[in-house]
């Protein structure tokens, strides 16, 4: 945006200056590839969770000091701030599929969470084209229902009609793997299973964009190759992936370029294999 600004308001120069003789021009930066529309544009953005009773920094949640609140019948008043994501700031393109790897707790599911408008911004703004689904169903799948009964609830909450439903039943249990397990509670699955059954469903339809928060990681080596052959299948319908993966091999093979959080900032933002190499250095 900086740059933007700059190229829109070129700094005035004085008029009484001597000017310089002419240097010569320093290499240029590497444009970035115009790529058509944009899908997602993330502007400076910042997340702050609250957390109320947390224990303040001074008061390190000692024995002492919680059976003295107990005694005195005190509760927590006080409130933490955890300022997740920082001044983020990235354009993704349609046919892009980005995937965000970093540390545990670097923001990369806060970040996924506010794309999908699921948190508000603090400061700064999202800009979607588009509907972004965070695996699309999540919220609607039900735990005590059948995989049969969440794969209707979950295709109407896409906004799938009952034909539809009904032509891309086959598919998505087929996809998923479960097999018979689909007529069981989901409450009986494995993580792994529940998390195929999601893939499955959410990706029956095309997503403007489509928010994934490792659910390929619980796949076996056969469900990891037909997501990411999904993947692709949707990067070409010209739609926005962005994946969430701490499996890199998942991310070098599905993704086109690579966004990598440090403690809620981007420390780099390129194609993956530069950027996985550095990352795997530290
Ligand atoms: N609901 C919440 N309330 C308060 N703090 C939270 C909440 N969710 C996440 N955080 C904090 O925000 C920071 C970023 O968490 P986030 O889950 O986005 O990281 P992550 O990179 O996805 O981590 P992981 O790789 O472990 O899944 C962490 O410090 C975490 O403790």
């Amino acid at each position: 945006m900086a740059e933007l600004t700059k190229e829109l308001f070129p700094v005035e120069e004085s008029q009484q200056a001597p000017k310089p003789p002419p240097a010569p021009a320093p290499a240029p930066a590497p444009a970035p590839e115009p790529k058509g529309t944009p899908t997602v544009i993330v502007d400076d953005l910042h997340i702050i969770y609250r957390v109320y009773g947390a224990t303040t920094d001074h008061e390190k949640g000692n024995a002492a000091s919680a059976l003295l609140r107990l005694v005195r019948r005190q509760g927590r008043p006080q409130m933490k701030e955890v300022h997740a994501v920082k001044g983020v700031s990235f354009v993704a393109y349609h046919g892009d599929a980005i995937g965000i790897v970093g540390r545990n707790g670097s923001g990369k599911s806060t970040l996924l969470r506010a794309i999908a408008g699921l948190l508000p911004p603090h400061k700064g703004a999202v800009y979607t084209d588009g509907q972004p689904s965070l695996l699309g169903v999540n919220a609607a799948l039900m735990r005590e229902l059948t995989g049969e009964r969440n794969i209707v609830l979950g295709c109407y909450a896409m906004g799938m009609n009952p034909t539809q439903v009904k032509d891309k039943f086959d598919d998505i249990v087929d996809f998923s793997g479960i097999g018979e397990f689909v007529q069981f509670p989901m409450s009986t699955y494995s993580s792994g299973m529940g998390a195929r059954l999601r893939f499955a469903i959410a990706s029956a339809k095309t997503h403007d964009v489509l928010l994934i928060d490792e659910a390929l990681a619980t796949g076996d080596r056969e469900f990891k190759r037909k997501s990411q052959e999904r993947i692709k299948q949707m990067r070409a319908e010209a739609g926005t992936v962005f994946l969430v993966a701490h499996n890199l091999d998942v991310i070098e093979d599905t993704c086109n370029r690579v966004i990598w959080l440090h403690k809620g900032k981007i420390r780099m933002d390129g194609d993956p294999e530069t950027v996985l190499a550095a990352y795997n250095k530290g």
